[in-house]
């Protein structure tokens, strides 16, 4: 495994929340800069576009990897890729290295925690970015949203305050613009600006995650990661939180990936879907055919677990999935699902299996997975026709 992660910051506002995508030729501006000048200008570093002029891959993740002291692999050897206005769902039981893989995409990992592997912004990889490059460039070009908004907050401030201080920071606005510009993204995210004079208690909680989401949108980045965005919120203002994300990323053509246990949920608002399994996906396609169609014995198990809406055998009897995922640092031969597999034959205790195509733009992981030889991961364009 390669480099050491520098020590993460848990600070709030202006240390923790984004990386710049350089070079973007597309970038748009909202608040005060233009195009890839802007981006320089505001910290970011350039990037050329690709040599046969197609479209540039937003994010693209090949062969990451990351194992925390004493020695668990939270995430191993995993490829992934995002076009601009695509939504990439990230899924998994408790434990499979989701938020892992979040943070090690914006270099958030506690210190100690060794990464391998590349995380391509467009074209420009965040692991061997310099530190200082890395800090200069955060919240413009990619932030993350985390779940439970009231621990994200600082208390004793005041939200609006809170959305204003990474534009202060890294857009260098007067008080003034970036008080008026907290405002515009508090009515963007369905709140009254009014209500930046609120201190995080004063709100709800779909409400503080509104104010979230406002505050990842306010240097304009071009990915939002939002990791359990809805986890702690009742099903009728998870439904609001979803629909608004979904619609920010369409109006602003972002790229989304999207982290939950939930199949259900990322089936419904993302175009692709990758579910995990101890550190490595196992399965990947668009992201309704995966739901309800999964090649992958841990996928089907899991997408059994959710009653679905229509089939009253799942409805009242969900099926759930015996024992539990392995521990990361002391992982099972072969295939590690093979301890759990229903469907498991002698040779998964000793074979791994690589992903290879379970069908159009789909992957799976598993020996019963008659497709073509492994391969890398669909590239952007082809994810986007996948859909
Ligand atoms: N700082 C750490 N040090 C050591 N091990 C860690 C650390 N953080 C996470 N892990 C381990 O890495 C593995 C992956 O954890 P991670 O939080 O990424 O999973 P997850 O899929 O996001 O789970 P959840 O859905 O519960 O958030 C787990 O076994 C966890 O115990």
């Amino acid at each position: 495994m390669g480099r050491a992660a520098p020590g993460g910051s848990g600070g709030r506002c202006g240390e923790f929340r984004g990386l710049v995508v350089p070079g973007a030729a597309r970038h748009r501006d909202r608040r005060g800069c233009a195009g890839v000048h802007a981006v320089r200008a505001c910290g970011g570093v350039g990037a050329q576009p690709p040599a046969g002029g197609g479209p540039l891959t937003l994010l693209e993740v090949r062969d990451l990897a990351v194992t925390y002291p004493g020695g668990a692999a939270a995430v191993r050897g995993v490829n992934l890729s995002l076009a601009a206005g695509r939504k990439l769902g990230l899924a998994g039981e408790s434990g499979c290295g989701k938020s892992t893989l979040a943070l090690a995409l914006l270099r958030l990992l506690p210190a100690g925690a060794r990464v391998g592997g590349q995380v391509l912004l467009d074209g420009e990889d965040v692991l061997t970015m310099r530190w200082g490059q890395v800090r200069a460039v955060r919240w413009a070009g990619a932030s993350i949203v985390f779940q439970g908004a009231m621990h994200s907050l600082n208390p004793v401030h005041r939200v609006g305050d809170q959305i204003a201080e990474p534009i202060l920071l890294h857009r260098k606005a007067t008080a003034a613009a970036a008080k008026r510009q907290a405002g515009e993204l508090l009515v963007q995210v369905g709140l009254p600006a009014a209500r930046a004079s609120a201190y995080p208690h004063e709100l709800s909680g779909g409400q503080r995650q509104r104010v979230m989401i406002a505050m990842a949108l306010a240097c304009d980045p071009r990915l939002i990661i939002a990791d359990e965005p809805t986890t702690a919120l009742d099903v009728m203002i998870q439904a609001q939180i979803l629909r608004l994300i979904e619609q920010l990323v369409t109006d602003q053509e972002l790229g989304l990936v999207m982290i939950s246990h939930d199949l259900a949920v990322l089936a419904d608002t993302c175009d692709r879907l990758a579910v995990m399994y101890a550190g490595r996906v196992v399965e990947e396609g668009p992201a309704r055919e995966v739901y309800e169609n999964a090649a992958h014995p841990y996928v089907k198990a899991l997408s059994a677990a959710f009653p679905r809406i229509g089939d009253p055998e799942s409805r009242f009897a969900p099926r759930g999935l015996p024992g539990d995922p392995p521990d990361p640092s002391a992982l099972p031969t072969g295939c590690t699902f093979h301890p759990r597999c229903p469907a498991a034959l002698p040779s998964c205790a000793t074979e791994d299996q690589e992903l290879r195509e379970s069908g159009a733009a789909r992957r799976a992981a598993c020996v019963h997975v008659r497709g073509a030889e492994p391969g890398p991961a669909p590239a952007a364009e082809d994810a986007r026709s996948g859909t």
